[in-house]
């Protein structure tokens, strides 16, 4: 979850880089804190300047940046980048390594590591002979469960742990509220494993007190195939918070892993634990601008009025797009191969099978809506587009109790295969018509807001589809396998980097 950032700029312009003040102990994915005002901001201490030393240290691309700058402007970039770090904490206090009592033992990268010379690889050695057969020992009064999401009052029951307790912002105004049918849909995809579906129930009440999940998915990380978990829905009930159940749930889900001999897993985090892969920044596009003012998920502007806002942005009634429809069952095979086509040029991206595109693409109320252009003359899908549902609750808010926000989910063009000089431009050009048509479609269908992130070619679209940047990053993780960084699609400056785009093809839920 991520509020428009109050610093949020006009379209054409960027928005100002502003040190979060927060100080949180929010630990949600994608969920930033409201920007400050900038009356306060974070004070730049040693300690900071040394941790950004080492992160300099740790990012030769940093580095050939500032060759043969002065030494005034590499302060300034230095500054840059030190704000930059600061806003990838999200406002949070990034500890250092050693505090970290839990990761600090598990396979991931340590934050003043250097990779440079590393190849790809897995970070610990992996022996399917010393996998404990047993689960983790857990607290007296609580028991393992394995929840069996084909029954409804199971799936219900995790439904309303995350509905009381999953991602909230840091002022406590919104929480996400994934609705049963999204759960059915995000935890059940092809080839789910009941095991991996873990909860925590108190022996006593038999309450579901937390819960934590994997599905299985393939990902390529630049060109090496990974069949892993996508681990999601961390969740610990707000009266069982800090009381270190997350790294047994974690370590247990990782076991439940071993023993099916996969090593690896990837996933998200609105927080930095060590060590994010890449990281996206989030953007909004109003669409109910008023009520987003209202709830105070979007700012008024100094600049603006409430009127001027509202007309901002207003959207036409009918898409443009010739030969757009919804996708049907038969449009799998096509989608397929165009999605596959194009989410080549990632550095981390799924494959998808048939099986998982129609799972994940094909329309399903109230859940996932995906729409096809299809030539008039040769009935080819030329492009596709999908964006999922996912409210949340307004916390504090008389007026309106939920947020209906739209997330742009896959999506392809063949004019990203273009060749030529002017291929970028075509599609820029391409990429803001459907995504204008997407956000009509929201419209019509009483989306308040439109969001994505800096991730497949979002950046060509994301300032002319008047977008506002969120307040917020989303971290990818890659747990057990060490890659060097792959660029988030935002500069150093938090700004969008639409000359180098995004090296992401992966959408998380
Ligand atoms: C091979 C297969 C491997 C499979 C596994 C791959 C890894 C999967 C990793 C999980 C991917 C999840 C993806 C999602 O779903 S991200 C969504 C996370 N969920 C929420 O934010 C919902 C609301 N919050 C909560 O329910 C709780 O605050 C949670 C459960 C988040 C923490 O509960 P609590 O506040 O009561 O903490 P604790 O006392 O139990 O434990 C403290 C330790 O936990 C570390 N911590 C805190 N938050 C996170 C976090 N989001 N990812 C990883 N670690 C986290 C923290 O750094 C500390 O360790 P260390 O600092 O001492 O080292």
């Amino acid at each position: 979850m991520s509020c428009e950032s109050k610093q949020a700029a006009e379209p054409g312009q960027t928005p100002p880089v502003e040190a979060p003040t927060t100080t949180t102990d929010d630990n949600g994915k994608g969920k930033t804190p409201i920007a400050n005002d900038g009356k306060e901001k974070k004070p730049i201490t040693a300690e900071l300047q040394q941790r950004l030393k080492a992160l300099f240290d740790a990012n030769p691309s940093w580095k050939d940046e500032t060759k043969g700058l002065q030494p005034d402007k590499l302060q300034d970039y230095m500054t840059g980048k030190l704000e930059q770090m600061l806003i990838t904490a999200s406002g949070k206090n990034v500890k250092d390594m050693g505090q970290f009592k839990f990761w600090g033992t598990q396979p991931v990268p340590k934050f003043d590591e250097d990779d440079t010379d590393l190849p790809d690889g897995f970070i610990q050695d992996n022996d399917p002979g010393k996998v404990r057969q047993e689960p983790y020992p857990i607290l007296d009064s609580f028991e393992w469960v394995t929840m069996d999401l084909t029954d409804d009052a199971q799936m219900e029951e995790v439904y309303a742990l995350l509905c009381g307790h999953y991602v909230e912002d840091d002022n406590a105004t919104f929480r996400f509220n994934y609705s049963k049918a999204f759960l059915n849909w995000a935890l059940k995809a092809p080839g789910w494993l009941p095991q991996w579906h873990v909860g925590v129930r108190a022996k006593a009440s038999r309450k579901l007190c937390a819960f934590i999940s994997g599905i299985p998915v393939t990902v390529r990380v630049k060109g090496q195939l990974h069949r892993c978990p996508e681990i999601n829905f961390l969740c610990v009930h707000k009266k069982l918070r800090s009381k270190r159940l997350t790294p047994v749930l974690i370590k247990e889900i990782t076991r439940r892993c071993n023993l099916e001999d996969i090593w690896t897993a990837v996933y998200t985090a609105g927080i930095v634990i060590p060590k994010p892969v890449t990281s996206c920044r989030y953007f909004h596009r109003s669409i109910d601008w008023l009520k987003l003012y209202e709830v105070g998920f979007s700012p008024l502007p100094t600049y603006s009025t409430k009127q001027r806002q509202i007309e901002k942005y207003n959207l036409p009634d009918k898409t443009a797009t010739e030969g757009l429809r919804k996708m049907e069952k038969k449009d799998v095979p096509e989608v397929h191969n165009l999605l596959d086509r194009y989410l080549k040029k990632f550095d981390i991206a799924p494959v998808f099978t048939e099986e998982e595109v129609e799972h994940w693409l094909l329309d399903k109320e109230e859940v996932v809506w995906s729409y096809v252009v299809e030539d008039s003359n040769t009935h080819k899908i030329t492009d596709f587009f999908s964006f999922y549902s996912l409210e949340s609750s307004v916390i504090q808010s008389s007026k309106h109790s939920v947020i209906k926000a739209a997330y742009l989910f896959y999506y392809a063009s063949e004019t990203a295969f273009e060749p030529g000089e002017d291929a970028k431009k075509h599609f820029k050009h391409r990429l803001n018509k459907l995504i204008n048509d997407a956000l009509i479609i929201a419209k019509m269908f009483k989306f308040d807001v439109f969001n994505c992130l800096t991730l497949l070619d979002n950046n060509l679209f994301i300032e002319d589809q008047k977008f506002g940047a969120g307040d917020g990053l989303l971290h990818y993780y890659l747990f057990n396998w060490r890659t060097k960084h792959i660029n988030g699609g935002i500069k150093v400056d938090g700004k969008i980097d639409e000359e180098r785009g995004s090296g992401v093809g992966l959408v998380m839920l």
